[in-house]
């Protein structure tokens, strides 16, 4: 294949992103936030059609002020022949990625690049959010982009103002937050992380796509959910998700393993309730074979105790073996919780995933972020599936779910709007991560 030949402008942005100071050579704040803005004379636009590569052509500065910083090989347009644009090519999306330097991030973005979660004809660009601290963690990362050369990846910008990553942004995959350090109470995780939220919520109002889909990832996930689409008012809360996604993969796991079976021949599997140690997986309503779990797998103290024990501390069981948290797997369902919202439901199935309970069937508190189940016609929205049944069990125990999530709503009241916060959060609130 021919190799375009680069103009020194390119060259000069090229070499000023790979040369920033080594980890060990001080950094002062202003230095790296001015090579992060450095300014760009001119972006370059070439071929990357086979056979048709084309000479480097400078595009004028004027055409670049106000967008985002784009990263590398990104900067080139990509400048398909007139029948491939027709051919098969959705139009490009923008998905913006907090936490991007994180260890989710890591193995999502390149899920997401390769077009397993919004299909093989989608062109994505990704906006990658970032703070001082990640900036050179974050070029890394776009580093490894490049050298993956995925041809549906047509754009890159890594950033650390969500006003910039957030532009235009069709789906927003909120995954940074602090985690809880040693000895801090679960209140001041909340507001911590809740402040994130917040300001991403703003950020997201003011100038994503009117229809951005947000799934928030960063726990406490139900809560910073609510905070953020309680900043956004302009966007619908229906949009807002909170991921519940992996505890319905780790239920489903656990089902297929006690039933025999593989995990394919599950289904109907719900998490009811807040990502934390009180969500309640369901097998009430969960299938095998079509038929309920419950009459396949014929032992109810192990579904009452172990199964729904299992589930809810999946997290920090991993966290004993393997030193950190789930990341690949999380990676993974929020590729699910995504595949989900653009491919429709498979007939008589639901996924689950926390939203906003304004109008829900089940009489659940209204105005929280509670895991429930969904099914989509693969448009992105949702609707809340309405023939599931209750027992005692299952009620007492969404009871105590949903208890605990108005308690977190009352100790972020100062970041939703809704007055003064009021912490008196259950003794037992725990991560699913925390043991
Ligand atoms: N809902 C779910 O099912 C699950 C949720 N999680 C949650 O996902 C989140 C990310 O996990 P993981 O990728 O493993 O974590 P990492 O620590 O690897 O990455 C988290 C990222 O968050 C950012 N971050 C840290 N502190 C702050 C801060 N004060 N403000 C803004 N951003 C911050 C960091 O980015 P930077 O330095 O750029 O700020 C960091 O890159 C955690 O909150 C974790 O609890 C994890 C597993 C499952
Ligand atoms: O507790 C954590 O940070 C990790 C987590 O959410 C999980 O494993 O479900």
């Amino acid at each position: 294949m021919a190799v375009a030949e680069l103009s020194p402008s390119y060259v000069n942005s090229r070499l000023s992103a790979t040369q920033l100071p080594s980890l060990s050579a001080p950094v002062t704040n202003r230095r790296r936030l001015a090579l992060q803005r450095r300014p760009r004379t001119a972006l370059i636009s070439c071929s990357v059609v086979p056979e048709q590569v084309k000479a480097p052509v400078a595009v004028p500065a004027e055409d670049s002020r106000g967008k985002p910083e784009c990263f590398g090989v990104f900067c080139l347009t990509y400048d398909l022949k007139a029948e491939e644009e027709t051919k098969t090519w959705k139009k490009l999306i923008n998905v913006a990625v907090s936490g991007a330097a994180g260890m989710i991030s890591n193995h999502l973005l390149f899920k997401i690049a390769s077009g397993e979660v919004f299909g093989p004809d989608q062109p994505i660009a990704l906006k990658l959010l970032g703070s001082q601290r990640s900036f050179e963690a974050l070029e890394g990362v776009a580093m490894e982009l490049e050298d993956s050369l995925y041809p549906l990846l047509r754009e890159v910008n890594i950033s650390i103002d969500p006003y910039e990553v957030f532009q235009g942004a069709e789906w927003a995959l909120l995954i940074g937050a602090k985690p809880r350090g040693p000895g801090m109470e679960r209140a001041d995780l909340l507001d911590l992380n809740g402040q994130i939220f917040a300001e991403q919520g703003k950020a997201l109002n003011a100038v994503a796509s009117r229809n951005v889909k947000v799934i928030v990832v960063g726990n406490p996930c139900n809560t910073n959910a609510l905070i953020c689409l309680k900043n956004a008012p302009n966007i619908p809360a229906k949009n807002f998700h909170a991921l519940t996604r992996l505890d319905e993969n780790r239920a489903k796991c656990q089902l297929a393993l006690k039933a025999g079976v593989f995990y394919d021949k599950v289904s109907n599997v719900t998490i009811w309730g807040n990502h934390s140690t009180t969500q309640v997986p369901d097998f009430l309503n969960a299938k095998i074979y079509g038929i309920p779990a419950k009459e396949v797998i014929n032992d109810i103290k192990w579904l009452e105790e172990e199964f729904t024990e299992k589930v809810q501390k999946r997290g920090g069981e991993l966290i004993k073996k393997w030193g950190r948290s789930s990341a690949a797997s999380t990676a993974v369902s929020i590729a699910d919780a995504i595949k989900s919202l653009v491919t429709p439901t498979p007939e008589g199935d639901w996924f689950s995933s926390g939203v906003y309970t304004d109008g829900n069937p089940y009489g659940i508190a209204e105005g929280i972020v509670f895991s429930m189940p969904c099914r989509s016609k693969g448009d992105g929205d949702y609707e809340l599936v309405k023939d599931v049944i209750f027992d005692d069990f299952l009620r007492q125990r969404i009871a105590k779910s949903e208890a605990e999530l108005l308690a977190e709503k009352r100790c972020v009241a100062h970041l939703t709007g809704e007055g003064i916060a009021v912490c008196d959060l259950p003794e037992d609130t725990m991560l699913p991560g925390e043991m």
